[in-house]
C-alpha cells in the first residue's frame, strides 16, 4: 500500500478560496498565515511543556477572576505579536485582556477584527491533556477612523471566518470561511499544516454527550431532565448515550464534530456572579457555533441561536449547547420546557 501523499497546505487552500472570492485582496490570506505561524510557536512550547518553565501561574488574574496560566499568557502575547505584524487588523480582542487591544501606531491597519481565546482548556495544560486556541474574524463596519466598540461587538452570524487549533496527539487546524469546514494536520517534520479532513460534516445525531455533571445540582429543571433523558435505558432506539468530557471545549467539540454528539455548558446557580454559565460568547461560543453550523450542526443558548445573539459587552458569558443538529434541537426543547415529561420522569 503506497504512502499516503500529503494533501495541500493551508496556504494553498486559502489561495484557492481567494481565487474564488471576487474582490479578494490577499489581506485575509496574509492575516491567516500569521495566525498559523503563531499556532506553530504555541505548539512548539506545548510539546516540550514540563521541560520548559511553562507550567504554573503568572500570578495575575484575568477579567473573569481566573488565575492566568503561564501558557495562557505566552499564547496571548505570541498571537498579538504575530498578528499585529500582518498589517491586516484594525483591532484585536482576547479572553485574556479586559479591553480591545490597540494596533501599534507604526503598524499598517487593515479591515479585519480578530477575537481569540489564546489557550482553551487551561485546567488541562499541566496534566498533558489536549488544549486549543480559538479564533474568530470579522470585517470592520466602517472604512476608516478609530475602531469603535460596536464594530467589535458584532453578532456571530457576521463572522467572515472562525476555527481553532487543537494541540493533541497531533496538532490540527479546523476552520471555516463560510465555505464548509476543513481540517489540517501539522506535519511535525515538515512543519506545515496539510489538508487531512476536507469538508467535514457533523452527523445529524450522535450518541455522545459532553457536560460537567459535577454541576448537576446547580442546573435548571429542563437541563437536568435532558441529561437524565440521555442516560435513560432507551434513547432513540439505542441504549443510553455515552458520556465523554475532557474539560477542554476545543477537544470535546472536535470529537463531537467528527463522531456526532452534543457538548453543553449550561447556565448554573453555582456562582451568582456567573448566572449565564462559564463560556464566553465572543471568544468561545460564537466561533464554535460558526464551525458547527458550517458542518451541518447547530448551537443554542437553550432558546436562541448562538449566531443571532447580540453581544452587550466584550466578556459576555452564555449557556452553550453545540453539536449535532437533532441533538441540539432536542436539548433546546427540554431546556425551554417544550419537551413533555416522559413516564419515568413524572415520578
Ligand atoms: O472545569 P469546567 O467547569 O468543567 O470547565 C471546563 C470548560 O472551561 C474551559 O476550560 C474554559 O476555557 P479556558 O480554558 O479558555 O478558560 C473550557 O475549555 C472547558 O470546556
Ligand atoms: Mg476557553
Ligand atoms: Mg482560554
Amino acid at each position: 500500500m503506497g504512502i499516503k501523499s500529503v494533501g495541500i497546505t493551508v496556504t494553498e487552500h486559502l489561495l484557492r478560496q481567494q481565487r474564488e472570492t471576487p474582490r479578494a485582496t490577499g489581506a485575509f490570506t496574509m492575516l491567516f498565515n500569521e495566525l498559523v505561524v503563531a499556532a506553530k510557536l504555541i505548539h512548539r512550547e506545548l510539546n516540550k511543556a514540563g521541560l520548559n518553565d511553562i507550567y504554573g501561574f503568572t500570578g495575575e488574574t484575568n477579567v473573569y477572576g481566573e488565575k492566568v496560566q503561564k501558557l495562557d499568557d505566552y499564547a496571548h502575547r505570541t498571537l498579538i505579536r504575530r498578528l499585529t505584524q500582518a498589517g491586516q487588523l484594525c483591532a484585536i480582542a482576547s479572553e485574556e485582556d479586559a479591553d480591545v487591544i490597540e494596533i501599534p501606531a507604526e503598524v499598517p491597519r487593515g479591515p479585519y477584527i480578530l477575537l481569540m481565546d489564546p489557550l482553551d482548556g487551561s485546567s488541562n495544560i499541566d496534566v498533558n491533556v489536549s488544549v486549543g486556541t480559538i479564533f474568530s474574524i470579522y470585517r470592520r463596519k466602517k472604512e476608516t477612523g478609530p475602531v469603535t466598540l460596536d464594530e467589535v461587538l458584532q453578532k456571530g452570524s457576521q463572522q467572515v471566518a472562525a476555527g481553532y487549533f487543537i494541540y493533541g496527539s497531533s496538532t490540527m487546524l479546523v476552520y471555516s470561511t463560510g465555505q464548509g469546514v476543513h481540517g489540517f494536520t501539522l506535519h511535525p517534520a515538515i512543519g506545515e499544516f496539510f489538508l487531512s479532513h476536507e469538508n467535514i460534516t457533523m452527523p445529524a445525531r450522535g450518541r455522545i454527550f459532553s457536560v460537567n455533571e459535577g454541576n448537576y445540582c446547580y442546573w435548571d429543571e429542563g437541563v437536568r431532565r435532558y441529561v437524565d433523558h440521555l442516560k435513560s435505558p432507551e434513547v432513540h432506539r439505542g441504549g443510553p448515550y455515552t458520556a465523554r468530557y475532557i474539560g477542554s471545549l476545543v477537544s470535546d467539540f472536535h470529537r463531537n464534530l467528527l463522531k456526532g454528539g452534543i457538548f453543553m455548558y449550561p447556565a448554573d446557580r453555582k456562582d451568582p456572579k456567573k448566572p449565564h454559565g462559564k463560556l464566553r460568547l465572543l471568544f468561545e461560543a460564537a466561533p464554535m457555533a460558526f464551525v458547527a453550523e458550517q458542518a451541518g450542526g447547530a448551537a443554542t443558548d437553550g432558546s436562541r441561536r448562538i449566531l443571532d445573539l447580540e453581544p452587550e459587552t466584550l466578556h459576555d458569558r452564555v449557556p452553550l449547547f453545540v453539536g449535532s443538529r437533532e441533538d441540539v434541537e432536542e436539548a433546546r426543547r427540554f431546556v425551554s420546557g417544550q419537551e413533555p415529561a416522559s413516564e419515568d420522569q413524572e415520578g
